[in-house]
Parts: structure tokens; sequence; C-alpha cells
């Protein structure tokens, strides 16, 4: 077995969701469907609530941003007096839902609203959040050890909690010390992991991130700054550039790599392939 030896100095360990704890299938072939075949039926039964309105604004806010962006979908402006016909107004939503998820955008907004609209599937107990078999052993394992265990994923703190908290392997929420979505900036953004870092109380050289890297998603991930890297390349390579230990998960379902990012990266195949010196 591939052993990686983790740096003495690292006392805090941060885990991507997808492709890194959890199959991307899952999240392709079981999430993502679900918000699409719901979301129009969603609105239609939350229109009024204030947190529905809420996830509008936001993503009429993210509209208004991405009017330069090829292809852009606008959500037309509330006339603020009552008289829009909601109807018109959800079908904007949707279409902006759609092309938003067409091209798997990582925007606070959009990742709200799917939070949202998951949150009754997972308590009526309709979906089990897949995570790999190595995951909650090796989790156990690093935190009797003493490390930290983060969370950092696009997808909202909200939904974050609920796939830990509804998983095939039971509730596992009490596993992770805490959880960081885009609201603390966009994963591809250096910055994002110092502030990571200050908000945990240690230094970006004390973390450990674990992500995966699929280079067959867009080559631009419309999320702040255009990249000619996956989107989750820009991520280890943010991560890396603010001084964060990076290890490339490679799991089944995740694209391949190029050999240059073979070489370049530490890669783990399995959590259980991390070695941990205080452990012994
Ligand atoms: C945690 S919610 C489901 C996954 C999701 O919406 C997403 O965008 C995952 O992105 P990640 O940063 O975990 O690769
Ligand atoms: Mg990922």
């Amino acid at each position: 077995m591939v052993v990686l030896s983790v740096p003495a100095e690292v006392t805090v360990i941060l885990l991507d969701i997808e492709g890194t704890t959890t199959p991307i299938a899952f999240v392709k072939d079981i999430l993502f469907p679900y918000v699409k075949e719901n979301v129009e039926e969603y609105l239609q039964a939350h229109w009024e609530e204030e947190e529905c309105q809420q996830d509008v604004r936001l993503l009429r806010k993210q509209a208004e941003e991405d009017s330069h962006l090829d292809g852009a979908v606008p959500i037309p402006a509330a006339s603020g007096n009552g008289a829009d016909d909601p109807q018109w107004m959800i079908q904007a939503v949707v279409d902006n839902v759609y092309w938003q998820m067409s091209l798997d955008r990582k925007t606070t907004a959009l990742k709200q609203l799917q939070g949202h609209m998951w949150r009754a599937a997972f308590k009526a107990g309709h979906m089990k959040a897949e995570f790999f078999e190595d995951v909650v052993p090796a989790v156990r394992k690093w935190r009797e050890a003493g490390m930290k265990v983060y969370v950092y994923s696009s997808g909202s703190v909200e939904a974050q909690k609920l796939l830990f908290g509804h998983s095939t392997e039971g509730d596992i929420l009490e596993l992770v010390d805490g959880h960081f979505d885009t609201k603390i900036g966009h994963k591809v953004e250096s910055e994002s992991y110092q502030k990571i870092a200050s908000s945990i109380g240690c230094s970006t050289n004390n973390i450990l991130f674990l992500t995966d890297v699929s280079r067959g998603d867009l080559p631009n991930p419309g999320i702040g700054r255009t990249s000619p890297m996956s989107p989750a390349l820009a991520e280890a390579s943010a991560a890396e550039e603010a001084g964060v230990h990076v290890a490339v998960v490679v799991r089944p379902g995740n694209a391949g790599l190029t050999d240059d990012e073979k070489t370049h990266f530490s890669l783990i195949t399995s959590f259980s392939e991390l070695y941990l010196p205080s452990s012994t």
C-alpha cells in the first residue's frame, strides 16, 4: 500500500466532499438531478416564504453579475409593488438554475438554493449521502490522534451538514470540527485558505487539504476568475499558493490526471494511505 506521510506541522485536515469523501456519481446522478427535477415545484410551493425569497434575491444578484457571460440567463428585477407575475418570475429562476447547473457553477446563490431543496429529501429519509468506505474509519483515527477535521466544499454549509448528518454510515456529523463554504471565499482563490486558517486559529502550513482533481470539468468554473485549469486543480493550486499542504485524492469516477499533475501533487487513493507520525 502507498503511504503518504503527513508533515509533523499538520494539525488540521481539511476535506473536500465531491470526488474526495463522496463519489462524484452521488452528486451528479442523485443530488443534482433531484434539483433539476424539483426546482419548479419547490419554487411554486415555497415562493411566498422569506427563505425562498432570500434565495431568489441572491440568485438575481448573481444573475446581474453574470450578465456579461455568454448565454447568461437573467432574472428580472422585482418591481417591489407586488404587481409581478409570480409564474413569469418562477420560470426565469428555473431557467437561471438550469443554466447555472449546465455549467456546474459553484456560486453561493445556486448552492444555497440547492441546500434548501435537499433538506426536505434528506430529512424525510428519501436520500442518504454516500461516503467512500475508508472515510469514516480514517477520520475517527485522525481525531483520536488529535487532528482537527474540517470540511471545505462549494456545497453550502447547510448542505454539508445534511450529507454528514444523513449518510449511509449513519449520522457522522460529530466527526467534523467545522464547515466552510464559498461564503468564506471560492475554492480557487488562495485567500480563502488564509481566511480558513485564521478562522480555525492556525497557520496555513498546519493544514492538509484533501481534494480531487477532475479534468473533465469545464474550462471556466464561472466562479470569479477564469482558469485554464479544471476547477479542482485550481483548488489544489490555490491552497498550495496559500501555504497549505495538499494531497490529491484519486477515486473511482474521478477524471484522470495528466502526467504533470501526477508528478506535481502527492496522490492518495484512500484516506487509509495517510500516515500520521503522531499515531504510531
Ligand atoms: C456538499 S453539497 C453537494 C456537493 C456540491 O453541491 C458541490 O458543489 C460539491 O463541491 P465540492 O467543493 O465538494 O467538490
Ligand atoms: Mg471536489
